[in-house]
């Protein structure tokens, strides 16, 4: 085939007009296009056996040119148009095709010709991919971002940049219920690990809500954490909690892991902490929206090694006692399981686990519930390596902090790719009391905070158009 041939068999007839290339700020209109759309009539009342017995999806215009459809009425009283896409039946030995296997259901006596139908194509038929591919310089695209409730927030590469208040303005018209449009840093750097945004297109409104595994997340999206590719992770971890679970989250959010702990799973304990006042507001805001019973969480707001070190330590102590003195014994064994996720710092959270228990007597200690930690981290590479590498290295983070003899870690759970060389993991350890109680280890300085690349790489896309 020649150059010219192969190329211009890559090229829909139906595309927005050129003239778009390069426009920065959305003019509607300019979308407008004439175009000649190849149709078949046929007797409104035919319509059903046509679409139902005749394999015609193929050939048709298909829903891409909303709100065009695939038949629609013609002029004549009883009639109907079927509509091709001109690019799959561009072939007469295509067309004779589709007659003969119309004609096959609907008899040979039934007149069926093939007629041409000018339309207007405009702005609210062409999609997102299209209007993008036809605005961007060519060779820059543009095609992906995620949405969280009515706000839809983009990250940029420097050559989209020129355009993103049009490709705002583009999706706050295409997307349904979008009704803010706001660009992220590429980078969160910030303690509370909320993104700094830039608003795009319209309403100035960050306080959104959206559900997740059936339950209701409000929150000031400008103001919290929040990433719904965290879905799953949410899910298995507050899975693996039953109705003797002792469960504490350090780094809570606005609930993601206690919240549907506490619902599905009923724990007999529940304490959830974090450092960002903004993060428990809106998390005692979705307690309530859940109908959960306020008693049944303990909310804090304060540094998680303060939270591991004073709150966790003195709580499950207070507990021991009670199992002692209650008559109840026949109760299946109760699990402590800590939740640490911020990915970027909880390793340095480790230390505090150690010695935490040697402050009390040890005749209140009693050693029969087991210690999980779910420690979150991101385990980087500055040059490729195998992937079995990122593993090890996540396991060496931890061994490294908790400075044991054997390594606590006992599972290792990949999370997601962040980005090129960078794997989010959720290390599982199992403390043992000995670790519990061991002399601490003397307070090293304060690490400095990690940045977390917002960009995610085109296998891990939220939301691709
Ligand atoms: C990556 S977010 C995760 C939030 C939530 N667990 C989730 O899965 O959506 C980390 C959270 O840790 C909180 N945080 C940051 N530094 C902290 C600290 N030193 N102590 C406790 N929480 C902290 C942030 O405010 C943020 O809500």
């Amino acid at each position: 085939m020649s150059i010219l041939k192969r190329l211009m068999s890559t090229m829909s007839l139906l595309q927005p007009p050129k003239a778009v290339r390069g426009m920065e700020k959305l003019e509607k209109d300019a979308f407008r296009v004439a175009v000649d759309l190849p149709v078949i009539e046929i007797e409104a009342r035919d319509t059903g056996i046509v679409t139902r017995r005749v394999r015609l999806e193929p050939y048709l215009i298909g829903h891409k040119l909303k709100p065009l459809k695939n038949t629609i009425d013609s002029e004549k009283e009883g009639k109907k148009y079927l509509v091709f896409h001109p690019d799959k039946v561009q072939e007469d030995e295509t067309k004779q095709k589709i007659v003969e296997m119309m004609k096959r259901e609907l008899g040979d006596e039934k007149t069926l010709k093939w007629e041409t139908l000018s339309k207007d194509l405009t702005f609210e038929n062409w999609d997102t991919k299209s209007i993008f591919k036809a605005v961007l310089p060519e060779g820059i695209e543009y095609s992906s971002y995620t949405q969280t409730g009515h706000i839809i927030h983009c990250n940029f590469a420097d050559e989209v940049l020129p355009f993103r208040h049009l490709i705002a303005e583009v999706l706050l018209n295409k997307v349904s219920n979008c009704k803010t449009v706001v660009q992220k840093g590429n980078i969160i750097t910030n303690v509370y690990r909320n993104l700094d945004l830039e608003l795009l297109a319209g309403e100035e409104n960050y306080v959104t809500e959206i559900k997740e595994t059936g339950l209701r997340f409000k929150m000031d999206f400008s103001k919290v954490y929040w990433n719904s590719r965290l879905s799953h992770e949410h899910e298995r971890v507050s899975g693996l909690f039953n109705n003797q679970s002792i469960v504490y989250d350090a780094c809570c959010g606005i609930g993601p892991f206690v919240l549907p702990a506490t619902l599905k799973k009923k724990p007999r304990r529940v304490m959830a902490n974090d450092l960002n006042p903004e993060s428990v507001k809106w998390l005692k805001v979705n307690v309530g929206l859940n109908k959960i019973k306020e008693d049944r969480i303990e909310i804090h707001n304060m540094d998680a090694k303060l939270f591991i070190k004073e709150k966790i330590a003195a709580d499950v102590i207070r507990l021991m006692k009670e199992e002692s003195t209650s008559e109840e014994s026949t109760k299946p064994e109760s699990q402590i399981h800590v939740v640490m996720n911020l990915p970027a710092y909880a390793v340095n959270f480790l230390p505090a686990f150690r010695g935490v228990l040697r402050g009390f007597e040890s005749e209140e200690i009693s050693r029969k519930w087991k210690w999980n930690v779910y420690c979150y981290l991101f385990a980087k590479s500055h040059v490729d390596v195998p992937d079995d590498w990122y593993e090890g290295e996540a396991r060496r983070m931890c061994d490294e902090k908790t400075k044991w003899e054997t390594s606590l870690v006992v599972k290792c759970h990949n999370v997601r790719t962040v980005s090129s060389r960078k794997e989010m993991f959720c290390a599982q350890l199992e403390l043992p009391y000995e670790f519990l109680l061991a002399e601490p280890l003397p307070e090293e300085p304060e690490a400095p905070l990690e940045s977390e690349e917002s960009v995610e790489p085109s296998c891990k896309k939220m939301k691709t158009i």
